[in-house]
């Protein structure tokens, strides 16, 4: 055979021979045992060891010998489809590499094997270096040591460290310096940490290299999150306004529409629903706003376009069919360009409010009116017959819901009459409400009485008010002094007493209502109506029951028992044990008591808190009651100047009711005042007076 060259298993180096002489000396001196033959065409036809070679040289082996007959037992045959990978590890020091025929294709030292091996895997080491130079996470990679085999430059960068101060360096100290040595321990496990390293924050995972179940490195992957979490929080930050601004504006009493520059709606709450279109098809979002759809829709298009086109925010007054009354205010929402983007439109329901407010005014009034019929509780002390009259008659026309006029001198009782009416009454339940018409400027009166309708007059309240007559509905209103009460004033209370509905001030509305009115004065008014002071008319209304309460004097039976019974409660709120003497008993009966029952309360009042001692003399008695017991008897005691009219028939009264007490017969009063049995007879009749004995009620 001719073989040409043999090729070492240098690729590098080629060696030319023409004899297999100098085959053998090529072999010899490069110190190696085997070699592929070529052919003549240079394809590799086999290999051959030196020794193996000679022997078989020396028994005329030829190039078409099988190779397993030349080839030394020391190496190993693979194919050609069997890769580097794959034997690298094989303990071996020499590969040959056949053909598809089994013929010697080439062969591989350990040497040159290991090359091969290393310039494939530098390849894939270089590839690999790229991409990972390219990721924009961190990777480290850690032997089995402890040191970090590997370090992107992105790692390197997130450790804020040059790469080659970390490479080969214990990875738990290059880590140490940020924190984050924890994470290359097993107990770390795999899944994703959250870590901050310097100003950033980093979403670390390790992962381990494992062969055959034992770790052989680990690698950490950093990923720098803080712009994530940075626009994380802001989304969270946004959504939980959001969320805010939804709550918020579905937990508005009053109704809210946002709505965009071509007139969608962005956003409605369910008070919108409730105040402008009550049981119609909602507003929806995402709805364009139609000038003639409804009516309701109409008042919003045309609200919107009035605070785009001046991009102020605009008020109107709207109606509903339903006859409410909203107030609409439109605000505009102006983009960088000074254009409005949005209009938000908020609607306040003025019915509603009105109605809670008058519901709030009612409710006030009626607690204070509760309290008060509580806590004064009419027990109407009385002895005399004619107070028992009094009070017969009260309950008479309690039990009808009559008008009542009730007289009587100052401080008589009149108001503990009134309400012991009331307490006797059906009404009883409801309210009882007082007025005192002398007490309160006629303007004043007018708006307590009938109350008002926002913005009625100057000065009135903006939400208007609701008067005591209403308040008293279903219950009782005492007019208090109702002879002061003004002429046009007068009127107007006629006019309720005869419809029983009244008409606010400034409203166009008639408001029914059920109340009893109750009058009292302590003028003459019947001779008000005879001077045009009064009105007949509504004299007469009120005068439908009229009930006379005597004057202290005129039943003297009641003194002591009132004076005991304002003892015994003084002395429960002083803790003091007062008691009149038989002598104070006689002065108190025996003065006038021009201020009749709350005279002597008052005086009983000042005698608990002043006087010395628990018995009562008529010298712990007020000065004035000294004096008339010196002068009783003697003059008429007059204190304030009056007409000659009044006085004369106060005094005839006075004259009158004590000549009847004393002597219980009218002939011998009528001869002790030196006038005739008919003009006395007369006289008690036009004042009033119950004669005893003689007639029954005068
Ligand atoms: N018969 C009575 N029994 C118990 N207390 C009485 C009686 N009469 C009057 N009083 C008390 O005397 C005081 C005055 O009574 P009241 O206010 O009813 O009189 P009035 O006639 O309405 O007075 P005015 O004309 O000033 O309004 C009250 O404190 C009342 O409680």
């Amino acid at each position: 055979m001719q073989v040409k060259q043999v090729m070492l298993n240098n690729p590098e180096t080629l060696y030319y021979w023409q004899t297999l002489a100098d085959a053998v000396a090529v072999y010899q001196r490069q110190q190696v045992n085997c070699a592929p033959v070529l052919d003549a065409d240079g394809e590799v036809v086999g290999i051959i060891t030196v020794f193996r070679l000679l022997e078989a040289l020396q028994q005329g082996a030829t190039m078409a010998t099988p190779i397993e007959e030349v080839m030394d037992r020391k190496l190993v045959c693979i194919d050609e489809d069997t890769g580097f990978e794959q034997v690298a590890n094989l303990p071996i020091d020499r590969l040959i590499v056949l053909n598809k025929e089994r013929r010697l294709s080439g062969v591989l030292t350990r040497i040159g094997l290991i090359n091969k091996v290393h310039r494939a895997l530098e390849k894939a080491e270089r590839e690999l270096a790229a991409v990972l130079e390219a990721v924009p996470n961190g990777i480290i990679a850690v032997d089995r040591e402890g040191k970090i085999c590997h370090i992107n430059p992105a790692a390197a960068r997130l450790l804020d460290l040059p790469v080659a101060a970390a490479l080969e360096q214990p990875a738990a100290t290059v880590l140490a310096a940020s924190g984050l040595s924890q994470f290359l321990t097993k107990a770390a496990g795999d899944q994703f940490h959250k870590a901050r390293a310097g100003d950033r924050t980093l979403a670390i995972r390790r992962s381990s290299i494992t062969r055959e179940g034992h770790e052989q490195g680990v690698v950490l992957v950093l990923q720098d999150i803080s712009e994530l979490e940075a626009i994380s929080s802001e989304l969270q930050v946004v959504k939980s306004l959001n969320r805010q601004l939804k709550s918020v504006i579905e937990a508005c009493y009053d109704g809210m529409v946002v709505i965009d520059s071509q007139g969608v709606v962005l956003g409605v709450n369910e008070a919108y629903g409730r105040i402008m279109a009550p049981g119609a098809k909602p507003l929806l979002v995402g709805h364009k706003l139609q000038p003639d759809a409804t009516l309701a829709e109409d008042q919003l298009h045309q609200l919107c376009c009035l605070v785009r086109d001046s991009r102020k925010a605009v008020t109107v007054m709207y109606q509903t069919p339903a006859g409410r009354e909203a107030i609409l205010t439109g605000s505009p929402i102006l983009n960088e360009e000074g254009t409005v983007s949005q209009v938000v439109i908020s609607i306040r329901d003025m019915t509603e409010l009105r109605h809670l407010k008058e519901e709030a005014q009612r409710a006030a009034a009626e607690i204070q009116a509760l309290r008060a019929r509580h806590l004064a509780a009419p027990e109407v002390i009385r002895q005399s017959p004619a107070m028992q009259r009094v009070v017969d008659q009260a309950l008479r026309v309690a039990a009808v819901d009559s008008t009542v006029l009730i007289t009587g001198e100052s401080g008589v009782g009149k108001e503990v009459i009134a309400r012991l009416i009331h307490r006797h009454s059906r009404r009883c339940n409801g309210p009882f409400m007082e007025i005192n018409c002398g007490a309160i400027p006629e303007n004043l009166l007018e708006s307590e009485l009938f109350g008002y309708e926002k913005g009625a007059f100057t000065g009135a309240s903006k939400e208007g008010k609701i008067g005591l007559l209403e308040v008293a509905d279903n219950g009782t209103l005492f007019l208090d002094e109702i002879g002061d009460l003004p002429l046009g004033l007068q009127v107007k209370l006629l006019r309720f007493l005869q419809e029983q509905e009244i008409y606010r001030l400034g409203g166009r509305h008639a408001i029914k209502l059920n109340v009893r009115v109750l009058a009292a004065t302590n003028k003459d008014l019947a001779r008000m109506v005879r001077e045009k002071t009064f009105r007949e008319d509504l004299y007469y209304r009120l005068n439908v029951v009229p009930i006379r309460i005597p004057p202290l004097r005129e039943r003297r039976e009641d003194i002591l028992p009132l004076a005991r019974h304002f003892l015994e409660g003084f002395n429960n709120k002083y803790g003091t044990a007062k008691r009149l003497s038989f002598a104070a008993c006689k002065v108190l009966e025996a003065y006038s008591w021009p201020g009749n029952v709350r005279e002597l309360q008052n005086a009983m009042e000042r005698v608990v808190i002043m006087g010395e001692g628990d018995l009562i003399q008529p010298e712990h008695l007020p000065l004035e009651f000294q004096g008339e017991r010196q002068e009783a008897g003697k003059t008429l005691v007059l204190r304030e100047l009056l007409p000659l009219r009044e006085a004369r028939e106060q005094m005839e009264r006075q004259l009158i009711t004590m000549a009847l007490g004393q002597y219980g017969s009218l002939r011998q009063a009528a001869r002790a005042l030196g006038v005739s049995h008919s003009t006395l007879l007369r006289k008690a009749q036009s004042y009033e007076l119950v004669v005893q004995n003689c007639t029954e009620a005068v």
